[in-house]
């Protein structure tokens, strides 16, 4: 039997609720045998209930023993849970007491059914950005669950997302809104015991997943999964109202893509507070600017412009009592009135067993999903904008046609973000409001394009010199754009309330998709003003090192020709004539870093941006040094190292990756490239015996290494007798560098026996080595115990002032915090007096040159330090 309102209200007697239910227990049976269905899917809803309390309840035999169990279960449960379900049970007595309605009747109950059919199946496929006939893919199997939080989120919380980068914006994402995830049908149910809300606005940035969401609500109330408040769901979305031009009644919308309610059709009208109404898509809506109207429909028959419906829809001037859910990216919903909406939700995407949940439905083969997933995770860039379930889809349809990125392109990360471009410009310019599709004129429609992603380039530009990333719409070069539609798909916006006032602030859903287009505009507009990289050319120096990295990456990518190529199909774009001056400069840039030895990871990342293989010939060093030291690599980071060093064949005169943090598979990895090194320094990373055990086998057949340094990587006697052994058959090294390790006494004399010829010196100062066991050790020959010896530590200190010459003023503010530490108490020994009164006056040059204020102030304190 269908279920319907209370017929009769039971008094709810006053005190302990738990008791209550007690003393109510027979005639509450007697009351809510029809209702135990629904009652029960309610009280799981709101997590009173569990899923296993929902089975016990089920299993039992018949109506009436499941509300037995019920009344069990919130017996033990206690308080809280008997009032939320007696506040559930008042909401069926109101119901009861209201007039039994047409609704009763088998009729309307065959209409709902009907139109149930209708919903379930049009929401039963998933549609992609770019699904082909033949691809049905079935909405159930791949519907992911979203992130969705009710209230606003607050501008700090806003910042950090926006700059943090991989695995720390993902697990961020999950934590700041830990405490209000809803599910879905929560927007609609009475959280908070009192009024249920009616007028609902989720928001969310382009790609987030809003259609999708609505598409869920649909699927779910089709196969009577929940939303039993509702009796019909009305969908409509504001693209297709946008093609209304002639007024129109709400009857005639409806019936649009209704025609199977057109007999019933009063009757759902009737009983519209059992009605949900979904309008999709609000910012695409070519009237959204005018939906403050004070013009209003009130009845359904009425004919009225379609803005002044859909606003009497919203403020509750027609249909009073229906419920309304109206989706909209964030940069329109100011032009919803304010006072209309009781319910404000955020969709925030994905968070990490999301992002897996979609790859392992994606790709339908959990080994190959987790295998691509891995391939992501391992990629931060690429995992950064994961939390966006649209862009997630784009990287799992790269990856699947190029199988993981080992074959075909798209290969780099200028790729992937030029593909997230394309597919939201065709995606959401297609039939939008005010787009210049709807101009019908191909050559117009490219410029239009064209013009809005200039100037959303030169915002970011603008924005990335000024280091900045959130945009007050007050300032005039924001408020030029955000009245432009195609913005909304790549600026987010957060309404700020401020004591008295609020301000809207805009931002690029990431920080990195500001950068992207910072490069983009940096390609197409002829002469960027500043222009960034002229200044350094011109004025020698970087402008800000390390912040305009992924910039430049970007700005490789995009002018290479493939995304040239793909980018010109949707914005009008020359070949730049900028790719004519990039490459020289690049590779030039490149050159000279291998020779110097300077810090070189962000050009090989430029470099792979290009995937040219035939630069290689154009690039030939004198020396091939590659220095990568101090920062933690990623695995996309060895992936362009490894890239560059198999272009490239020969010796390596010299790899740096002194504290990279390197992990024994990474070295594993590079194993095949360490036998062509000649010097190796992996100090300040953490070794284990693995990792020795890999150095080991490069020891015993390698042909080039004369230096190999291992200071401060955390290694014991274990560790260096592993490594030793590869000294055995070792006939080239010369230098090892053990400082700073728990090496003993012991560990060292062990390997004294067959320490090869070649070997000059073994530095082990700083090790578990007392002082007069030093004394022994520095007696036998090769074994550097102390400062004491001249030869070697006047030849390291020009390798220290040579290695700050060519860095950065970052890279050497890190490097001096190393080298101004070691030993003052030594500074009587002869060479060390001299290290750093040359060092002092290289700090002095550089002074003189920086116009960077914080860094500046560092270089003093060093200078201080050693003019003590
Ligand atoms: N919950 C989900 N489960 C699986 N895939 C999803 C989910 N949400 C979104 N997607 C994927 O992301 C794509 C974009 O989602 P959707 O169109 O819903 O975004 P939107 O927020 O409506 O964007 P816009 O504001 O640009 O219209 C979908 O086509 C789908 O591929």
């Amino acid at each position: 039997m269908a279920a319907g309102p209370l017929a009769v209200s039971l008094p709810v007697p006053e005190g302990s609720t738990c008791r209550s239910l007690r003393e109510l227990r027979v005639c509450l049976v007697d009351q809510l045998e029809d209702h135990i269905g629904s009652l029960v899917e309610q009280l799981l809803l709101r997590d009173v209930f569990t899923r296993d309390d929902r089975e016990d309840v089920l299993c039992q035999p018949g109506p009436r023993a499941r509300v037995r169990k019920v009344l069990d279960i919130l017996d033990c449960k206690g308080e809280e849970a008997a009032s939320s379900f007696l506040s559930l049970y008042r909401r069926l007595q109101e119901a009861g007491r209201e007039p039994v309605r047409q609704a009763q009747s088998a009729g309307y109950r065959k209409v709902i059914e009907k139109h149930k059919q209708t919903l379930k199946r049009r929401s039963e496929c998933m549609l992609f950005y770019n699904t082909r006939h033949g691809e049905k893919i079935l909405f159930s199997e791949h519907y992911v669950n979203l992130l969705l939080v009710k209230g606003h989120c607050s501008l700090e919380v806003k910042k950090h997302e926006i700059l943090a980068f991989g695995q720390q914006r993902i697990s961020l994402q999950q934590k700041a809104q830990e405490q209000r995830v809803i599910k879905p049908q929560q927007l609609f149910s009475d959280l908070t015991h009192s009024q249920a809300a009616k007028k609902i606005l989720v928001t969310g940035v382009a790609g987030i997943g809003k259609t999708v969401l609505v598409q869920k609500i649909l699927c779910d109330f089709g196969n009577n999964q929940g939303y039993f408040n509702f009796d019909f769901v009305i969908h409509l979305t504001f693209r297709d109202l946008n093609l209304i031009t002639k007024p129109v009644s709400l009857r005639e919308l409806v019936l649009r893509k209704n025609r199977h309610l057109a007999k019933d059709l009063d009757s759902v009208f009737a009983n519209y507070e059992k009605l949900l109404i979904v309008l999709d898509g609000f910012d695409e809506f070519k009237h959204y600017r005018a939906c403050d109207t004070e013009e209003f429909v009130t009845e359904e028959d009425e004919e009225g412009e379609v803005v002044q419906i859909v606003s009497s829809l919203m403020r509750g001037e027609l249909l009073p009592e229906a419920s309304v859910l109206l989706t909209s990216r964030p940069t329109a919903i100011g032009y919803i009135p304010i006072g209309c909406i009781d319910c404000f939700a955020l969709i925030t995407g994905f968070s990490m067993a999301e992002i897996k949940d979609f790859f392992i439905k994606y790709f339908q083969d959990e080994g190959l999903a987790l295998r691509m997933f891995e391939v992501v995770r391992a990629n931060e860039l690429m995992l950064t904008l994961c939390f966006i379930p649209g862009f997630c889809y784009i990287v799992c349809s790269i990856l699947r046609d190029s199988d993981g990125f080992s074959t075909k392109s798209p290969k780099t990360m200028t790729d992937i973000y030029t593909h997230y471009l394309v597919a939201l410009l065709r995606s959401h310019t297609q039939n939008r409001a005010g787009s210049p599709h709807d101009l019908g004129n191909e050559e117009e429609c490219l410029e239009q394009l064209s013009d809005t992603v200039l100037n959303l380039g030169r915002l970011a530009y603008q924005k990335l010199l000024a280091h900045d990333t959130l945009f007050y719409s007050c300032s005039p070069d924001v408020r030029q754009l955000a009245g432009n539609n195609l913005v909304s798909t790549f600026l987010d916006k957060t309404t700020v309330q401020e004591p008295g006032c609020s301000e809207d602030v805009y931002s690029f859903t990431h920080f990195t998709i500001q950068e992207f287009f910072a490069a983009l505009y940096y390609v197409l507009e002829d002469h960027p003003s500043p222009d960034i990289l002229e200044s350094e050319v011109v004025l020698g120096r970087e402008v800000s090192t390390g912040y305009l990295d992924l910039f430049r990456r970007f700005l490789s990518g995009l002018l290479s020709e493939r995304n040239q190529q793909l980018l010109s199909r949707h914005v009008r774009m020359g070949r730049s004539r900028k790719a004519d001056s990039y490459l020289p400069w690049l590779l030039g840039d490149i050159r000279s870093l291998c020779e110097n030895g300077a810090f070189i990871l962000n050009h090989l990342h430029c470099f792979f941006e290009q995937q040219d293989v035939s630069l290689a010939l154009e690039l030939n060093p004198t020396s091939l040094r590659i220095n990568v030291s101090d920062d933690n690599l990623a695995p996309m980071d060895y992936g362009v190292i490894k890239y560059f060093l198999n272009l490239k064949c020969g010796d390596i005169h010299e790899l740096d990756l002194t504290g990279t943090n390197v992990s024994t598979k990474s070295l594993m990895d590079l194993k095949p490239y360490l036998f062509r090194c000649q010097k190796l320094w992996l100090g300040e990373n953490n070794l284990d015996t693995e990792a020795m055990q890999i150095l080991a086998e490069v020891l015993q057949s390698t042909r080039n290494m004369v230096q190999l340094g291992l200071g401060w990587t955390n290694i014991g006697d274990e560790e260096f007798l592993v490594l030793a052994e590869g000294l055995r058959t070792n006939e080239v090294l010369q230098g090892l560098w053990l400082e700073g390790n728990n090496i003993t006494f012991r560990g060292l004399s062990a390997v004294a026996d067959f320490i090869p010829f070649s070997v000059r010196k073994i530095i082990v100062i700083w090790n578990n080595v007392s002082e007069e066991e030093a004394e022994k050790l520095n007696n036998r020959e090769c074994f550097i115990a102390d400062f004491s010896n001249d030869d070697t530590w006047i030849g390291w200190g020009d390798w220290v002032l040579q290695r700050c010459e060519v860095s950065n003023n970052e890279k050497l503010v890190t490097f001096l915090n190393k080298v101004c530490n070691i030993s003052i108490y030594c500074m009587e020994i002869g060479w060390v007096e001299t290290f750093y009164s040359k060092l002092t006056e290289m700090i002095r040059t550089r002074i003189d040159v920086c116009s960077e204020d914080d860094i500046r102030r560092k270089l003093v304190k060093f200078l201080d330090i050693l003019t003590v």
